[in-house]
């Protein structure tokens, strides 16, 4: 007899699954229309211009995958750099409020989600909205810049999602790893076919002296994991 089907998002509303389903089939409908020059012609603010109605969204077993991680590791406070129209941002506020209700003794999840587009926000917002106060109460929207909207007020991280123009990966690493717990897991996506824009990203990580453990797990296009564990 055939085992039953995995269960990777096993306990989660039948109604955030369906809209997780939804949301994933619209980016996919979206991505089959693009060609490599719209991720990558014109320079970064080019590339922007084109991706701004667009979800672009982490793949779903990719966004399985994180999710379940955050799980096993506990993460309360999450960073999410770049959240479009906030589908991996739904994944991130699921775990982290599941680990808040397993720590118990008041315990508060908190997913820093950012994103530079005022339209793209709204519609992500209006995303968590529809999956209920579980998610839409424990995600701290920043709007505009990420690498002003994440100089204050962010502590003991344990948790980076990098899903973002690779330029920005290592800047954003940089601003997050001081608030990092030793421990604290980095996942940055499409490492293997975006490579060359990762290259200052992975030379920083996988330095011997860097801190972090890495390696690159064997997801379509590539899924960089790291992780902190600082000497002292
Ligand atoms: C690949 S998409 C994120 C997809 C999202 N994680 C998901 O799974 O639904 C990258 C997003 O990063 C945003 N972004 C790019 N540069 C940014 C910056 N400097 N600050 C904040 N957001 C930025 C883009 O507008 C874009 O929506």
């Amino acid at each position: 007899m055939a085992p039953p089907p995995q269960n990777p998002m096993q306990g989660v509303p039948e109604h955030i699954r369906s809209i997780l389903a939804r949301l994933h089939a619209e980016s996919l409908a979206q991505e089959s229309q693009l060609n490599t020059d719209d991720f990558f012609a014109g320079g970064e603010q080019a590339v922007a211009r084109r991706m701004r109605d667009k979800f672009i969204a982490l793949e779903e077993d990719k966004a399985q995958y994180v999710y379940g991680l955050a799980r096993a590791t506990g993460a309360l406070v999450i960073v999410e750099a770049g959240t479009s129209f906030g589908v991996s941002t739904i994944y991130l506020a699921l775990a982290a409020a599941a680990n808040a209700r397993r720590a118990g003794g008041g315990q508060e999840a908190r997913v820093v989600a950012t994103e530079h587009e005022p339209e793209k926000a709204r519609r992500a917002r209006a995303h968590w909205d529809e999956c209920g106060e579980e998610v839409s109460g424990v995600i701290d929207l920043r709007v505009g810049d990420l690498r002003e909207t994440l100089k204050e007020d962010l502590e003991r991280v344990d948790f980076l999602l990098l899903d973002i123009w690779t330029p920005m990966a290592l800047p954003t690493l940089k601003i997050v790893q001081p608030k990092m717990r030793p421990g604290a897991v980095v996942i940055a996506d499409n490492t293997i076919m975006a490579a060359e824009g990762y290259a200052d990203y992975l030379t920083y990580m996988r330095s011997p002296d860097s801190g972090f453990i890495n390696m690159t797990l064997p997801f379509k296009n590539g899924l960089e994991m790291s992780i902190y564990c600082p000497e002292k």
